[in-house]
């Protein structure tokens, strides 16, 4: 092939647009990135070659080599990998093929600041050599391809780029970085050296470089060309846990997460016994922004005996746990497994369990001994978390402790079990309220009796917080009860007289019941006196077993068909309001009212507000 000029993907003008003006503070990041893509290189071709031994061609040791040159002002980082065939590199190169990336590109504002740090998230791969470079050339050839068929690939980084064919016998990739004026710096062994320690470390493979001496005569060092092994060369994991620092723990989180800040935790085990394998799992300090895609895979990569096999190995980790990073080493899974096979392996199976009692061991230390640390864990994952509830039930009651809600007692972090040791004398179940809102749900005229008595009760706004309800029922013995469902039994929590009094007020009161029923029949499906409400006239319940009115709402906001269940109108015959309702000669406008009120109390929507404004109007008027 000639050399041909093509033009970069109008994405990747942008991205690099951004590299070049965005990364100016952590510039050195440029070479971990590299180092990475070449070790991602070898791994394809250990991978590719497990089936086609003779892809290795003569040199079957991987390994990665840092020189530069002082001279022309070059930096290379070659690899003895799968390397790249002239379509590859047209297409890898110049086009953004990741979704991540694509995604990420969508949600740039513009403000280099936020784009700055969205771009930790992501890492931009190869694209990051410009940020010290203003010319990379690329010269490659894809393993099993002729000498002949290898290809240089070349651009400055602006507009286009050049792809030529050229004869390379060496397998594997070179990207030879022109640095600019600015950035001669890194052409200094000790630099690059420090670099590679504290980002690459952990990578598998060795990093080469040229050994130094000092040169009396010249005054100055000169590079031998013998080569040493400047980093550790053994995966991470592998490790024993302690040889492995701290720091090297995150560097190795950050690199495999894009995340710039430290994890929160993370648990380094051995597993031995029927499978065995090594975990290596972090729980990041904030959620990435695509959290709520249930379709994304998990963070786990899969490696069978050291050797990478996939990304993403979403059968690792129950969906719930999708915000965990990190690495799983099997010895006992083929080298040649597949997604498909991952679903039925009884080995994988062992795995995700063994991995999830883990993370939540994880979780369970920081939420003892860590308190902080969970609560801000608990602010990014927590809704995540609470999925769990209904998709493993194996683990119900470990999560069920761990989960945190707000309460009328606390504006956060109350624990079940803080709940129960609070719980007063006879009370015998667990109260809550769901709301969209935590002001809403505070300010709920269902809570008033409950306040009065000093009752905690949950109050619970994320959406997940209706569907988790529905696979939980009890903790520690201890029933859950919708303060909004079903009549209020206080049980014991309400002595005899109490009991009395509001049988006679709901046999007073039955004449304006039975009018009300009537008067209000296509909203509510009854109407009755309750001893719930104490400053409020009115409110709604549900019967036992209906879906909440703010569950209907959520399917609907979800466009999902919900079952018409008509609310009940519950009144508290003690209210102003309600006494007026027997006197009035505005019956109708104040029924419609007092039920519209209670709706919109719930955070619900009118019908017709229109009808409830001219009401409202004509009482005031009149
Ligand atoms: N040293 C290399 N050898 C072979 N192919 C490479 C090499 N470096 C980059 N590539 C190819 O170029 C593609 C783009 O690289 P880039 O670093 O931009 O993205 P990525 O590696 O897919 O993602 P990321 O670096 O964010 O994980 C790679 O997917 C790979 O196909």
């Amino acid at each position: 092939m000639d050399k041909q000029t093509l033009s970069f993907q109008a994405e990747v003008k942008q991205l690099l647009h951004l590299v070049a003006h965005s990364l100016y503070s952590n510039k050195e990041i440029f070479l971990r990135e590299l180092v990475s893509n070449a070790s991602d290189a070898c791994d394809k071709l250990r991978f590719e070659a497990l089936n086609d031994n003779a892809l290795y061609e003569d040199r079957p040791n991987l390994e990665i080599r840092v020189t530069f040159d002082k001279a022309a002002r070059t930096i290379t980082i070659s690899d003895n990998g799968i390397g790249l065939s002239a379509d590859e590199a047209i297409a890898n190169l110049g086009t953004i093929a990741k979704s991540g990336t694509r995604e990420f590109m969508d949600k740039l504002s513009g403000d280099q600041q936020k784009d700055a740090q969205l771009i930790g998230q992501f890492g931009v791969g190869f694209y990051s050599g410009f940020i010290v470079a203003d010319r990379i050339t690329v010269e490659s050839r894809r393993a099993g391809l002729k000498p002949e068929e290898g290809v240089r690939w070349s651009s400055d980084g602006t507009g286009e780029f050049e792809v030529e064919t050229i004869t390379r016998p060496q397998r594997g990739t070179d990207v030879i970085l022109h640095l600019r004026d600015s950035d001669t710096d890194f052409l200094n062994t000790w630099r690059l050296k420090s670099i590679i320690n504290r980002y690459s470390d952990h990578i598998s493979l060795p990093i080469l470089m040229r050994k130094e001496q000092w040169d009396k005569d010249k005054g100055e060092y000169v590079l031998l060309d013998e080569w040493e092994t400047v980093n550790q060369a053994a995966a991470l994991w592998v490790r024993p846990k302690n040889e492995i620092t701290e720091a090297q723990y995150h560097e190795f989180y950050k690199q495999i997460s894009y995340d710039n800040e430290p994890p929160l935790a993370y648990t380094h085990n051995r597993v031995e016994g029927r499978t065995e394998y090594t975990q290596l799992l972090f729980i990041p300090s904030k959620a990435p922004y695509d959290l709520w895609n249930r379709e994304k895979r998990g963070g786990v990569k899969l490696y069978v005996k050291r050797v990478f096999i996939m990304d993403d190995a979403e059968a690792l980790m129950p969906v719930y746990l999708r915000f965990v990073k990190g690495v799983i080493d099997s010895s006992d899974l083929p080298l040649n497994v597949s997604r498909e096979l991952l679903q039925e392996s009884r080995d994988v199976k062992a795995i995700r369990e063994g991995s999830t009692k883990r993370v939540l061991g994880m979780l369970e230390d920081l939420a003892e001994n860590h308190k902080d640390k969970y609560a801000a864990f608990w602010k990014e994952f927590g809704a995540v978390l609470k999925e769990g509830i209904g998709e493993d039930h194996a683990n119900r009651e470990r999560l069920a402790r761990l989960l945190r809600f707000a309460s009328t007692h606390a504006d956060e972090g109350v624990s079940f079990a803080d709940y129960v040791s609070r719980m007063k004398e006879g009370q015998e179940a667990i109260y809550y309220i769901t709301a969209e809102t935590l002001a809403a749900a505070r300010n709920s005229p269902q809570l008033e009796i409950f306040r009065k008595k000093g009752i905690e009760v949950l109050l619970l706004t994320d959406r997940v917080d209706e569907w988790m309800l529905s696979h939980l029922y009890e903790f520690d013995g201890k029933p859950l009860q919708s303060v909004a469902k079903g009549a209020v039994d206080l049980g014991k929590l309400q002595d005899e007289e109490e009991k009395k009094k509001a049988e006679e007020a709901a046999a007073a009161i039955k004449p304006l019941l039975e009018r009300l029923k009537e008067t209000l029949k296509d909203k509510a499906k009854d109407v009755r006196v309750t001893t719930r409400l104490v400053d409020s006239p009115a409110c709604l319940v549900g019967e036992e077993g209906d879906i909440s009115g703010h569950l209907a709402r959520l399917l609907k906001q979800a466009g999902q068909k919900t079952p018409e269940v008509k609310p009940i109108l519950e009144i508290n015959p003690e209210h102003a309001l309600v006494k007026r309702l027997e006197r009035t000669d505005r019956f109708e406008d104040l029924a419609h009212i007092l039920f519209d009120q209670a709706l919109l109390a719930e955070g619900g929507q009118l019908d017709d507000p229109a009808a409830y404004v001219r009401r409202v109007n004509a009482l005031l008027a009149g």
